[in-house]
């Protein structure tokens, strides 16, 4: 179940953010997306999501048009983590999470042995099971953040897109997460998520997609997107290749590229 864009432009309000972005991520993989701020990286997998509409190209998953796929449907095949979410009730925090059955729920019916066992297995994922019965304005940042990732999860999606979900985290719960989406990638899901930091993406990520002022820099395996001349191109910026114990290369930010 591939989800694709061809030749795809998006514009806000009256600006282009993206132009002519031609992307297959594939499933049972972790694709990074990166690139400077104000690159289009939110605006790529809003637009993967089906919440924006593009001016040109289009979404597809397994060959299907996004936008003539009905939302409920949609909900069940994409999970959208959102860049800086925030709850707007202050329910108890397990009730939260249940929120992300309810693609999988018919009207008034309750809660059933799966949806119980997917609640379950979200919040244990998140590492979250402890603030079960918290009520959510009483968490903190990297808390909450986890919580929204669980409702995500409890919703089961073939694919997960998190716009920046290791932003609040901190240096545990970021490594957790990234173990975790590979997890999940491992058993077939496939994750799309933005990150800033390019050791994170070189251990998290199979693929890369580099981004620069809307347009794609470089997408493909992560050791040859994450690589000096495509860095230099996306950023602007001097890597040193180091490589960590298992052997994979991390590129180390050291300078400026020079003009
Ligand atoms: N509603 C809007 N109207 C017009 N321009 C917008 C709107 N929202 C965002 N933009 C612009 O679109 C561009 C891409 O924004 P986007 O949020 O996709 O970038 P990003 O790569 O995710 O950035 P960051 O790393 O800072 O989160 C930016 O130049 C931004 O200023």
């Amino acid at each position: 179940m591939e989800l694709s864009v061809s030749d795809l432009a998006v514009s806000l309000g009256n600006r282009q953010v993206l132009r002519g972005v031609a992307a297959a991520f594939r499933p049972g993989r972790v694709t990074a997306i990166l690139g400077p701020n104000g690159s289009g990286k939110s605006t790529l997998v809003r637009t993967l999501a089906g919440l924006l509409d593009a001016d040109a190209g289009h979404v597809r998953i397994d060959g299907r048009h996004i936008a003539r796929i009905e939302p409920r449907e949609r909900a069940r095949l994409i999970g959208y983590l959102p860049q800086d979410a925030t709850v707007h009730w202050n329910v108890r925090v397990r009730d939260l999470v249940a929120l992300g059955r309810l693609p999988h729920r018919s009207p008034f019916a309750g809660e059933s042995e799966a949806d119980a066992m997917a609640i379950g297995a979200a919040l244990a994922a998140t590492d979250t099971f402890p603030l079960a019965a918290r009520a959510t304005d009483a968490l903190s940042g990297g808390e909450r953040a986890r919580v929204l990732l669980a409702r995500v999860l409890a919703g089961e999606p073939r694919w997960l897109l998190a716009d920046e979900p290791l932003a609040s985290l901190d240096p545990v719960h970021q490594l957790a997460l990234l173990d975790q989406l590979r997890a999940l990638a491992a058993s077939g899901m496939g994750v799309v998520i933005v990150l800033h930091d390019l050791i994170q993406a070189a251990r998290a990520a199979d693929d890369v997609l580099l981004l620069k002022a809307g347009e794609v820099v470089a997408f493909g395996p992560a050791a040859e997107a994450l690589t000096h001349q495509p860095l230099r191109e996306a950023f602007g910026v001097e890597v040193m290749i180091v490589p960590d114990e298992q052997g994979r290369l991390l590129p180390v930010p050291i300078g400026r590229t020079k003009a």
